[in-house]
């Protein structure tokens, strides 16, 4: 910065302000092929998101009609601590269904990129800055909150974006929602992409992340630590395609990495992760980053040895902090450290060469039933080595 600069008000609060996590696993994680929410799965998933501590849901897309009108006016109706917003395209008549569904607030969704704007307007650029005007202005007359969603606006030429948000601020909004909607950015461009937006606005500003190369979690840290001072978020990543940034990887890495606050009480996530799963009859994979049963369970045996030695060996993060624990299971990958903690638990001893059998034994167990070894089966495993051994394993 040249001396006599003078530094945008906005650029070094916006970097530790708390982040909002938008949540939008009734929008666009039901867009996920193949799930539809019913209103009372609508209102529950409302109520376990609220209790977490999210502060804004987008509830659905009014313009879909009655039924759907219904569930997000059902949601509005059970006034839960959170704003409930409902997704428009840029038209007066999704605003008026939006009024209909009882939101206070809207995000009106404008295509950004070239090819969009051509495609779905079938207009230019000038079309959608009108658009964009005229839209937002109206649904201010009618009292609501305004956010601008630009559809893939990482695909847009950047000079245009800024026009656009600059449009949308006049208008009357309060954000703009910077949408990687075909998953075309990485963390480098998109922390640059935000910066460079950041630099030209006080608008708040929001991204939001697809995982079509699995990067949606990084690309929202990213974009966070550009400047966004909003993300969008779904539940285990529930979304269109390969779905959205997930809700609670975004909620822990920044605690975990950066000391963000967002607000949400981190011990919660295992349940909303299950009750929107169970909504969308769509299984939790079991290595699923912070809600998945197995991401605290340990069955190699350097781990377990180290994790009994020191858990800080294998433990970075801690899983106290989501109300969980560390579980250890015996499978094929035990070491003896494992066996032989197992067997002293329950007051059991073995000898070194006992223990080594019934390692052996454990690990054709586990290899042929292709999974974890049951305590009843290592301790049946231990009766029988100790049957036909010498000492009786006394
Ligand atoms: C990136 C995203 O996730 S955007 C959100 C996408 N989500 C969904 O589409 C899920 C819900 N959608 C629906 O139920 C329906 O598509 C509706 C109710 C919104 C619209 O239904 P239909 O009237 O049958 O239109 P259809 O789906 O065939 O086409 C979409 C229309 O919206 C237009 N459109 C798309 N985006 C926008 C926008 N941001 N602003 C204005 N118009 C838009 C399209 O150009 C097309 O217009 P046309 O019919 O004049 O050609
Ligand atoms: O325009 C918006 O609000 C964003 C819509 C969306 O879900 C996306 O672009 O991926």
């Amino acid at each position: 910065m040249t001396a006599g600069a003078t530094k945008p008000p906005w650029s070094d609060t916006a970097r530790t302000k708390p982040i909002v996590l938008t949540d939008t696993t009734l929008r666009d994680g039901e867009q996920a092929p193949g799930v539809a929410f019913t209103k009372a799965e609508k209102v529950a998933i409302a109520q376990v998101l609220a209790r977490a501590g999210i502060t804004e849901i987008e509830a659905g897309i009014p313009a879909m009609g009655d039924e759907e009108i219904a569930a997000i006016r059902a949601i509005v109706e059970a006034d839960l601590p959170l704003t409930t917003i409902g997704w428009c395209r840029m038209r007066d008549a999704d605003v008026d269904a939006a009024i209909e569904a009882k939101v206070s607030m809207v995000n009106v969704s404008i295509p950004a990129s070239d090819v969009q704007i051509a495609a779905k307007l079938r207009g230019d650029r000038e079309l959608a800055l009108e658009q964009v005007k005229r839209v937002v202005g109206y649904a201010r007359e009618q009292g609501l909150e305004v956010a601008v969603g630009g559809e893939d606006s990482s695909r847009a030429e950047v000079d245009f974006l800024i026009t656009l948000i600059a449009t949308a601020k006049e208008a009357g909004a309060r954000r703009f929602r910077i949408a990687d909607t075909l998953s075309v950015l990485d963390p480098d461009s998109a922390s640059a992409l935000m910066a460079r937006l950041r630099a030209t606005t006080d608008l708040d500003l929001e991204f939001h992340g697809h995982d079509d190369l699995g990067l949606a979690t990084a690309n929202t840290l990213a974009a966070i630590k550009g400047g966004a001072s909003h993300a969008s978020v779904t539940v285990i990543g529930l979304g269109e395609r390969a779905g959205n940034a997930p809700l609670e990887e975004v909620a822990v890495a920044l605690k975990q990495l950066y000391g963000r606050d967002t607000g949400i009480a981190l011990p919660e996530l295992e349940k909303v992760a299950a009750v929107v799963a169970a909504a969308a009859t769509r299984a939790i994979p079991l290595n699923k980053a912070i809600v998945g049963e197995h991401v605290f369970t340990h069955e190699s045996g350097i781990h377990v040895d180290g994790l009994l030695k020191d858990q800080r060996t294998y433990q970075a993060l801690d899983p106290q902090l989501l109300g969980r624990s560390n579980r250890f299971v015996i499978g094929k990958h035990s070491g003896l450290s494992a066996i032989t903690s197992l067997l002293k638990e329950q007051q059991l001893a073995v000898s070194a060469v006992e223990a080594r059998r019934i390692l052996s034994r454990v690990r054709e167990h586990a290899v042929e039933y292709k999974g974890p070894v049951a305590p009843d089966t290592v301790l049946a495993i231990w009766r029988d080595v100790c049957e036909q051994s010498f000492t009786h394993c006394a």
